[in-house]
């Protein structure tokens, strides 16, 4: 288990590291039409399963919606803060 801001840092850091293998590497190396695309999708499965799926299966489709948002934030060199200060 690990928190929204656990996982920033720990894809920060993959992002400067670029290990080999990394999906997250490859997400960013495809650009932000394709990350912007995945969150459109990754936002319905999160609707889709609001209303006809278990709420444990919600929370999984909303933990890969918020990581595909970070991974956004990553390409776009938003910080936590950035996001933060609107809140
Ligand atoms: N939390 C996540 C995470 N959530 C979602 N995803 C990705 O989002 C996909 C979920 O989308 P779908 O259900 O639509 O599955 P899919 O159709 O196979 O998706 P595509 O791979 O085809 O886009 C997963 O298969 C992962 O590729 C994640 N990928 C990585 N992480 C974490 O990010 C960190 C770094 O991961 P790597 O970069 O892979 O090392 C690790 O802590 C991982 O646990």
């Amino acid at each position: 288990m690990k928190t929204f801001d656990e996982l920033f840092a720990e894809l920060s850091e993959t992002a400067r590291t670029r290990p080999a293998g990394s999906g997250t590497v490859a997400r960013l190396d495809a650009g932000i039409h394709s990350i912007g695309k995945k969150i459109v999708e990754e936002a319905a499965e999160v609707w889709m399963a609001a209303e006809h799926e278990s709420d444990e299966a919600t929370a999984e489709e909303i933990s890969q919606l918020l990581y595909h948002l970070q991974v956004l934030m990553l390409a776009k060199g938003l910080t936590l803060d950035d996001v933060y200060r609107q809140l």
